[in-house]
């Protein structure tokens, strides 16, 4: 007999729908990732980050006019206040990046004027602030801790190039920028991931967008989220060549350790991103004239599935994180701020959350999130432990 009593445990929430969306479509079966109906490998070098954002938060895809206002509303936002960037110029140079960008997310909350507006149209507004600005503070951030003077967006700039110039001085090709688009429009939305979730969750405690991005923010920088495209780029280098990875990938599999890159919570398939991410990073190898990290990728892609399949009797695929490293790293990005930059395409996915989860637009639920938990602690016997005073313990 089952105890009505006893919580039913789904540890983890792996496989509980929590709430509806009409935002994306993640598919772990199939290998399928859909942003508001359209296939994101669809969209992917055929749109540009921005085309995406409207399409997250307005719904559907720009047409040429929607598209140049939007993208001079992005370049207008892009500035981030002086005030900031001088609160930036006091942090230690080694700060994390990912804490350097959390700690700018309230400081612009601060600074919005429509900080005491509750509507979808004030959100709406602030959420294109903090896309606007997320690649701001990540290129200043990179620049100031390095002793140099943060670069000023440049208006006719895409957010993508932009990125790059205010990160490097230099206007990328057009490959380069193109390429670094397409990254941004992969990692713009994947439903209600770890990061997305907790936007969502502080969300629905009726909290503005900063609140609920800072959260998100937190959430990307663990290692087993967004924080593992660095890692990998990490393991990639501490491994070194195509010869010792037989030998890492027996460390790492038989002291518990994961091979970071490899497995996701949803997909059963290798992730659909990393199947243009992968070719993405063969050819920036090769413009570089040296494919070394993008082989010893495919290595560790190789050997790796395979030892985990000999040892755990099951398959394990690569995810978004694992190609993303090595092209990064192809196009001279330092490697922790690779998961900032994460952060820069995902800070759309997570505006278009905080608006649904706050202002409707799917299924109805109970406005807070409120799972249960299942106390295992003590209880003393069969009531509760009886008070001890101070000078009896
Ligand atoms: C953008 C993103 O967030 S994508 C994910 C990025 N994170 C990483 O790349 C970090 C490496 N990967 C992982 O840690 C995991 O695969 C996660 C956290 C992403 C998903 O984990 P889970 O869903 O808990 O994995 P799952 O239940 O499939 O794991 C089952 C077993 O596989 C193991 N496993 C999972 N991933 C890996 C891995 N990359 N290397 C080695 N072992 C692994 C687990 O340790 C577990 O072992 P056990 O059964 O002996 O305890
Ligand atoms: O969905 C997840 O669990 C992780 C994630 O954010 C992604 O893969 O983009």
């Amino acid at each position: 007999m089952e105890d009505a009593c006893k919580p039913v445990l789904n540890t983890g929430l792996r496989g509980v729908t929590i709430a509806s969306t009409k935002i994306s479509d993640v598919n772990g079966a199939e290998g399928k990732l859909v942003y508001r109906g359209y296939r994101a490998r669809d969209l992917a070098g055929k749109t540009s980050f921005e085309e995406v954002v409207y399409l997250l938060l307005f719904e559907r895809l720009p047409d040429r006019k929607a598209l140049a206002d939007f993208r001079q509303q992005i370049a207008e936002q892009r500035a981030v206040p002086e005030e900031i960037l001088t609160a930036m110029k006091a942090m230690p140079t080694d700060a994390l990046p990912m804490d350097v960008l959390q700690a700018t997310v309230p400081m612009m909350a601060s600074f919005d004027p429509d900080i005491r507006q509750a509507d979808i149209d004030s959100t709406t507004r602030m959420a294109v602030r903090l896309i606007a600005r997320f690649a701001t503070i990540v290129a200043a951030w990179d620049r100031i801790r390095n002793g140099k003077a943060p670069i000023a967006p440049a208006p006719g700039l895409s957010q993508a190039a932009n990125f790059l110039y205010m990160l490097n001085g230099e206007v990328p090709d057009d490959e380069l920028a193109g390429f670094f688009d397409t990254c941004l429009v992969l990692h713009a939305e994947h439903s209600f991931n770890a990061s997305t979730f907790a936007a969502r969750e502080v969300a629905s405690t009726k909290a503005h967008i900063y609140a609920a991005v800072t959260a998100g923010v937190g959430s990307l920088s663990g290692p087993l989220h967004g924080g593992a495209n660095t890692r990998v780029m990490q393991m990639l280098l501490e491994i070194g060549d195509v010869d010792k990875v037989d030998d890492y990938v027996t460390r790492i599999l038989d002291t518990g350790g994961v091979i970071m890159g490899l497995g996701h919570a949803v997909y059963q398939v290798d992730d659909p991103r990393a199947k243009i991410l992968a070719p993405m990073s063969l050819t920036l190898g090769k413009r570089a004239g040296d494919t070394r990290w993008y082989d010893l990728s495919k290595a560790l892609e190789t050997k790796g599935k395979a030892a985990f399949k000999k040892k755990k009797g099951k398959d394990i695929f690569v995810n978004v994180d694992f190609y993303s490293a090595s092209l990064y790293y192809y196009m001279g990005i330092a490697v922790d701020l690779f998961s900032p930059i994460f952060a820069i395409s995902r800070i759309a996915g997570w505006s278009a959350h905080v608006i649904e989860e706050l202002y409707g637009g799917a299924a109805a639920k109970p406005t807070l999130y409120r799972p249960e938990s299942d106390y295992v602690g003590d209880y003393c016997g069969p009531d509760e432990c009886a008070f001890v005073p101070m000078d009896e313990r």
